[in-house]
């Protein structure tokens, strides 16, 4: 296949105060949201001036990208500045006629992968029938370049506990509605949960297959009579320290960057949990611009521009796919 743009798309952060409300309305626009939730998450970022650090690390990966690709590079978010609507117009009138689009999550779901589609598509359609086909990169949940700096990150992490007796590794990811769980994936597979079950144990076997892990979910939202994935990292803190847990890593292996989501939920949130609990706590780092991400994100272009290589690098056994069908990751409330 030949491209001639490559596209990042990300979710997209308030870069100020008066930023944050608009910001909020747009991720939360039609998807039953308490009015409560809403404030509080608006709290988190005031805390940091109205500024996500979201931003900031799509700029440094498009950085760190352009000495690996050849293709001009492009960026969008779905909720905030630079809207994808406003950057598939420009790419049309640069001339762009085909892109490929790399999407800041590694995993399936409505919320990870078919609400960028659906963003990708409400974008051209926007812009109209000139505007540039795109197709998106599949997930890279079990890809090498996506291990290997999570798991250094859990080594570093491991080494900078006090004594590593009685320690725990704790994977964690966004919580979503166990629905959109099920809906995960072609035919509805579940998916996300399976896909990042997978992840913690290619991690986990990388950076220390001598110790015992979970996988928790973190940042719960919706109405609480909806399911979401459970358990909540800060409650199964407080059910190691009751099992004589003392020291705990918390690897972030759901996120690609230390977006608020990590610098709020986890940093703050969850290590007040646990210094209330007298648990020993460090948390991993996510990759971000690290040069093996960066070699992914081109090795995963090639995969797509030199079909015929059949070089697919994967560590797993759960599949990954490069075109979602139809009923893959559909929205729960239209399922
Ligand atoms: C699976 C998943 C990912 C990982 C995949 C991916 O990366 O895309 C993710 C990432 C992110 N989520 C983010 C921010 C928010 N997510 C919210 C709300 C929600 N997230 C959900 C799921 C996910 N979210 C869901 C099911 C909701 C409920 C509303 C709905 O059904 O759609 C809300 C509203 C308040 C609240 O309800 O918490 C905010 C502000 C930011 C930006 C952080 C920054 O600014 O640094 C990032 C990267
Ligand atoms: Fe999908």
């Amino acid at each position: 296949m030949v491209y001639d743009a490559f596209l990042l798309v990300s979710f997209g952060g308030p870069e100020g105060q008066d930023e944050v409300l608009p910001f909020m309305e747009n991720v939360t626009r039609g998807r039953g949201i308490p009015r409560e939730r809403l404030e509080l998450v608006a709290e988190h970022y005031r805390h940091f001036g109205g500024v996500s650090p979201i931003n900031a690390q799509c700029r440094a990966l498009i950085e760190a990208l352009r000495p690996e690709l050849d293709l001009p590079i492009y960026w969008g978010n779905r909720n905030w500045h630079p809207f994808l609507a406003d950057t598939v117009r420009q790419m049309r009138d640069d001339g762009v006629r085909r892109a490929l689009a790399f999407v800041t999550s590694p995993f399936g779901s409505y919320s990870s992968c078919r609400q960028y589609l659906d963003d990708i598509a409400r974008a051209r359609a926007d812009v109209g029938p000139d505007a540039p086909e795109i197709d998106k990169i599949r997930h890279y949940h079990d890809h090498p370049g996506y291990i290997a700096p999570h798991a250094d990150a859990v080594h570093a992490a491991l080494e900078a506990l006090p004594s590593r007796m009685n320690a725990r590794l704790v994977f964690t990811a966004h919580s979503i509605p166990t629905s959109m769980n099920a809906a995960s994936g072609p035919g509805g597979a579940g998916r996300y949960e399976a896909q990042l079950r997978e992840t913690a144990a290619l991690v986990a076997a990388e950076a220390a297959p001598e110790l015992p892990w979970d996988l928790v979910w973190q940042s719960r939202s919706g109405p609480p009579q909806v399911p979401w994935l459970e358990p909540d990292v800060n409650d199964h803190l407080e059910a190691l320290a009751k099992a004589g847990v003392t020291e705990v890593v918390v690897s972030p292996i759901g996120f690609i960057s230390d977006h608020l989501e990590v610098v709020w939920d986890l940093d703050v949130e969850a290590k007040n949990t646990a210094a209330r609990l007298g648990l020993a706590y460090e948390r991993a780092a996510t990759p971000g611009h690290d040069p093996r991400f960066v070699t992914m994100i081109r090795q995963l272009v090639d995969e797509r521009v030199l079909a015929h290589s059949n070089v697919r690098h994967a560590l797993g056994t759960v599949p990954t796919w490069d075109y979602c069908p139809a009923d893959c990751c559909v929205s729960p409330k239209r399922a």
